[in-house]
């Protein structure tokens, strides 16, 4: 094996394959030389005792200085200190976030703490701080400012912000400032018998993909800490991501069902868990997750609300997932951050109508023009989203055939295909990648320059997320949906939120939406707010308030002019307080996962069948 591939060999014979062991290396290992070397030499990787320099905890600020592999990968001196003007974006470029600077901002919940306006203004210790320059943050996002002083005061919080707006950063800086500052430290996060990983942090993501991002992000900022991090995703063998837990783990990144498997074997204890993590909260607890999360978060040892500090991060946020999601928190904070892609323009929406049978014509057109137009005559990065997974094997394989070079990623390729898949995208090698929605969220992918969805999605919030991928910290981008009759349904709420971005609505799509009897979660629920979503409690309460009775639930910090006039202050809302109303809500909520058991696919209608329920049988 050369340099750092995704395989190791063990008893390398090279003309001889049957003979060696080849195993897997997952990404988040690669950079470990000693399991490398031990796999081309064919020791044993298992006898790698101690490929962890875990640096030892000398309180906060002053751990030693280590050989601990350096994330970031700028140069370092011998002490293993990045040079800072050596670090950057990768690009050397200082990342422009004035874009978001007048995005409107809206709390609600009780003693709300003030936001911060720089990074030097909160208290996240010497070390975090000099990471934070080191990858160029020169200002917290809006997300930013408001979720880490809420994080730091202890509060739950449901955080709904743009898609790129830095919410990974938002939710991990806490994190580790608050495990560094931890005192006396745990016991390097694993058990005296060393098998069992007990994390102080769980963070969980629904991809295997974005678990690793977030693993990735979350190594860079602790770099230097002492705060160790790992992560547990499906797809790679457990053996080595155990191997890696049982070094320490402080902060875990995980996919639901694996972290289930591992603390069944009773690999992983959640008992030490302080601070739990849902990124893309409202998928988790859409699309057959529900179940396994309420599994993970509520029956096995991990502290109850309250007792943890949990933490919701989404760029959408249906009501229905709210009430869900709210059995989670005690007294939490509602943060909403306006969609900056959309509403600052920089993610430049166009709709053309296009028959089904014209599409890869289109398309091909389309891709001709960006060639001509890119730097160089050449393709820009173009994310291509498809239906199904069978289509995307077929546009990939017609791509190609015509001359564009296309990766595939779906969740019937293998982990190492969409890996691949995914590094020979990100490089430029493959211009192109065709995906299903395994790929809609959460990747931060730098210059995908075109998100074109060859097939729309059947809700509003997954076209939201997935023209996401481009546009992405203070970038521009363009995205482009072909659109037919078959997306009817999608008309009203696409126009309502082209109209929010200050897009350019074409006048057909306009008459689409008018005949349109679709009424989505945003036209029913964001009631053409500027917002990326509106705190469930507030509705709940106006509507109880004219139809049942009065309850306080806290303060909100945005103005008159959003209703909240006759709202009491510094009250706690009981989780699930819509049940009130009519224990239809509950089962309504049911709904979410039933019929949507493959997490690759969409299936809004279920949720959708569910929320007339509540609408039906509770409020009207
Ligand atoms: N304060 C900051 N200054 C400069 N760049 C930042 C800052 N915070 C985050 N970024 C960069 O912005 C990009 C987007 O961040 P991130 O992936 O956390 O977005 P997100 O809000 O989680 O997006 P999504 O909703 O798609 O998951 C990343 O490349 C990240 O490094």
């Amino acid at each position: 094996m050369s340099g750092y591939g995704a395989w190791g060999e063990a008893g390398a014979s090279n003309d001889c394959f049957r003979s060696r062991r080849i195993f897997y290396i997952p990404p988040h290992l690669r950079h470990e030389r000693s399991l490398v070397s031990a796999a081309e030499s064919g020791e044993a990787y298992f006898g790698a005792r101690d490929m962890g320099h875990r640096a030892p905890r000398h309180g906060r600020g002053k751990r030693r200085v280590s050989r601990e592999p350096n994330p970031l990968g700028i140069a370092c001196d011998e002490m293993g200190n990045l040079r800072i003007s050596d670090a950057g974006d990768g690009a050397g470029n200082v990342i422009d976030f004035s874009a978001y600077e007048d995005i409107p901002v809206e709390t609600s919940g009780s003693d709300v703490p003030p936001p911060a306006s720089t990074f030097a203004e909160i208290d996240l210790g010497e070390v975090l701080n000099r990471n934070i320059q080191r990858c160029r943050y020169v200002k917290p996002t809006p997300v930013q400012r408001y979720a880490i002083p809420i994080s730091l005061a202890g509060r739950d919080l449901m955080a709904c912000a743009q898609t790129g707006s830095g919410k990974t950063a938002a939710f991990c800086f806490p994190i580790i400032s608050e495990i560094m500052r931890s005192s006396p430290p745990l016991k390097n996060g694993r058990n005296q018998g060393g098998r069992l990983a007990c994390p102080q942090a769980l963070i969980l993501s629904p991809t295997r993909e974005l678990s690793c991002q977030i693993h990735d992000e979350a190594k860079k900022f602790s770099y230097q800490t002492g705060v160790r991090v790992g992560v547990v995703y499906g797809g790679a063998p457990a053996f080595l991501q155990l191997r890696n837990l049982e070094k320490g783990v402080d902060i875990l990144v995980a996919t639901p069902g694996r972290l289930m498997d591992l603390i069944e074997r009773a690999r992983i204890s959640l008992q030490k868990v302080n601070y739990l993590v849902l990124d893309e909260a409202d998928r988790m607890l859409d699309m057959g997750f529900e179940p396994q999360i309420r599994k993970i978060v509520e029956q096995m040892d991990m502290p109850p609300p309250g007792t943890r500090q949990t933490m919701l991060f989404s760029a959408t946020f249906p009501h229905g997932i709210q009430r869900l999601a709210s059995d989670f928190l005690k007294n939490y904070i509602f943060l909403t951050v306006g969609r900056v892609g959309s509403s600052t323009e920089l993610i430049k929406q166009r709709v053309e109508f296009v028959l089904d049978m014209n599409k890869r014509n289109y398309l091909k057109v389309l891709l001709q023009s960006d060639k001509v137009n890119g730097s160089h005559a050449k393709l820009p990065l173009t994310l291509i989203f498809v239906e199904t997974k069978r289509a995307a094997d077929s546009l990939q394989n017609w791509l190609c055939i015509k001359g564009f070079p296309a990766s595939a990623i779906h969740g019937d390729r293998n982990q190492l295909e969409r890996e691949h898949a995914l590094k020979s995208f990100k490089s430029g090698a493959t211009p192109i990648m065709v995906a299903t929605d395994v790929a809609a969220r959460g990747l931060d992918i730098p210059h995908v320059a075109h998100v074109i969805n060859f097939d729309l999605p059947r809700d509003i919030d997954g076209y939201v997320h997935r023209i996401g991928r481009t546009g992405r910290a203070g970038k521009s981008g363009l995205a482009t949906a072909f659109f037919n009759d078959a997306n009817q349904p999608l008309a009203k709420a696409l126009v309502e939120l082209m109209q929010e971005s200050c897009q350019e609505v074409p006048n057909w799509l306009c008459q689409y939406a008018d005949g349109s009897s679709y009424v989505g979660e945003r036209s029913r629920h964001h009631g053409g707010s500027r917002f990326g979503g509106r705190d469930f409690r507030k509705e709940d309460l106006q509507l109880r308030i004219g139809n049942y009775k009065s309850e306080s639930y806290g303060e909100s910090s945005c103005a008159p002019s959003h209703g909240d006039a006759g709202f009491l202050n510094n009250g706690d809302i009981k989780s699930g307080c819509s049940y009130e109303v009519g224990d239809d809500s509950c089962s309504a909520g049911a709904d979410y996962s039933i019929g949507a058991g493959d997490a690759n696919a969409y299936d809004t209608g279920s949720y959708n069948v569910g929320y007339d329920q509540i609408v039906a049988t509770g409020w009207d």
